[in-house]
């Protein structure tokens, strides 16, 4: 008998590996926050003995959901500019909002509002694009998520940094300084083509090529983004973007709703990654992302929520069954982006576009134990034919239980346990106060 650490028995497992693979009965063995085994109940009981065992009988564990676009601290506005378009809602709500709240505390009580509501929704690992990293950065350390964090630059003066060196300078420190954690790693995050000069872009792409990192950034989220950048530069953003060298297998393309049969054969020709947000496209009326044109080109599609200002939450659950449904209205063809391809984009997708594809996406030895159990037991996903049918077409993030990142349990039967919830709770009101009395 081996000793190991902790052992889940699950009477469901979707591990995520090989299409359509559902194992019943079978346990997830975890020692040292990894996956050392993952085999029959019966033969898990012969060989291992655990310091804890989590029984899960009326459960299906599956790999941590990977939000894989949001803006992490914008949940202190959720709801505070709805129902306006892109350019409307960050010239006169956001970007007024920004300059007047952020920085390093709100940063910090917004990371954990969101990492909060992250974990209690199954996410256990999500990208961000946002100001003060470091602040979110602190959150993900004592929170236990997982989390990919944006170098950020947007070309014009924020609360975050003056000008393009300090941007890139505080993306680099906030790289050098957590490049051995065990769950932080970062990204450059250049905002949009119509808020980043390409003296930058090329500047990023060399340091992108340098320290062996993903480019993310907003493209084609707008028909006026489009159109304007024809009217400045005589050029689509993609086309633009090509010319300069970015189109490759680091970039993560963010919304892409507006394109064309040519660029997305760029896109697939190139390695692309697409990070698709379809509740924020849809409340923005900003369009959609033809993901069923892409995938049959080969194109690498994830999904994100954007940031809870635009969506207004942070929940995978929704925006997989959403990703699901709305690419089958747009394709015209129920067919495309069946369930289990849903789930791929929300867990083993993301992790590749991310490049940390060994450690977490899929539940196999020697990855990362993070993992996820959702009830489904409960009146509303019952009878039960198909599982990935039943996870997206039916689950909401309300079922998921149980929560492990690195093996350590960050959700308990529905229970934070390394946030106070409550702390967080009148944290964010406390700032809802505050921005309300100047708004
Ligand atoms: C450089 S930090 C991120 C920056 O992006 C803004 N933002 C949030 N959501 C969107 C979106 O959907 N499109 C474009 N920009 C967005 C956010 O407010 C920050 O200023
Ligand atoms: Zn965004």
């Amino acid at each position: 008998m081996k000793n190991v650490d902790l052992i889940i028995n699950a009477r469901w497992c979707l591990p995520m590996t090989a299409e359509q693979l559902v194992l019943e009965n079978h346990s997830i063995v975890i020692h040292e926050g990894n996956i050392v085994a993952l085999l029959p109940q019966t033969q898990a009981e012969q060989l291992y003995q655990a310091t804890q065992t989590q029984n899960m009988d009326e459960h299906c564990v599956m790999p941590g959901l990977i939000n894989n676009h949001g803006h992490t601290a914008m949940s202190l506005f959720r709801g505070l500019a709805d129902d306006l378009p892109l350019m409307t809602w960050l010239n006169n709500h956001i970007w007024p909002a920004e300059q007047q709240f952020v920085g390093d505390a709100f940063v910090e009580a917004g990371s954990a509002l969101a990492i909060a509501e992250m974990i209690r929704g199954g996410t256990t690992c999500f990208s961000d694009m946002y100001f003060f990293p470091e602040a979110t950065a602190r959150v993900v350390d004592s929170s236990g998520i997982r989390a990919s964090l944006g170098m950020v630059v947007i070309e014009f003066p924020t609360n975050w940094a003056k000008d393009v060196n300090e941007y890139l300078h505080k993306g680099q420190a906030l790289h050098d300084k957590y490049r051995h954690h065990p769950r932080i790693t970062t990204n450059y995050a250049p905002h949009a083509p119509y808020t980043v000069s390409d003296q930058t872009l090329q500047a990023i792409i060399i340091n992108a090529e340098e320290l062996d990192l993903p480019i993310q950034m907003h493209i084609h989220e707008t028909a006026t983004e489009v159109s304007d950048s024809v009217a400045q530069y005589g050029k689509r953003p993609l086309a633009r973007l090509k010319d300069l060298g970015l189109l490759s297998p680091r970039l993560i393309a963010v919304h892409m709703t507006q394109l064309t049969e040519e660029e997305m054969d760029w896109c697939a020709e190139a390695g692309v990654h697409i990070a698709h947000c379809p509740e924020s496209n849809l409340k923005l009326a900003s369009g959609f992302s033809p993901i069923a044109d892409l995938i049959k080109r080969g194109v690498n599609i994830t999904i994100g929520t954007d940031g809870a200002a635009s969506n207004n939450d942070l929940d995978m659950f929704a925006e997989m069954r959403q990703a699901a449904i709305l690419a089958k209205g747009v394709a015209g063809d129920p067919s495309v982006v069946p369930a289990y391809q849903a789930l791929q984009m929300a867990t083993i997708n993301a992790a590749k576009s991310l490049g940390i594809d060994s450690v977490t996406g899929s539940l196999e030895i020697g990855k990362a134990a993070d993992i996820i159990a959702i009830d489904l037991s409960e009146i509303e996903t019952q009878p039960f034919y198909d599982l990935p049918s039943q996870l997206v077409y039916a689950t909401g993030r309300d079922k998921v239980s149980d929560v492990w990142v690195a093996g350590k349990q960050l959700l308990k039967q529905r229970q934070l346990t390394t946030l106070n919830a409550q702390h967080v709770s009148a944290q964010a009101q406390q700032w809802a106060t505050k921005i309300r009395s100047v708004s």
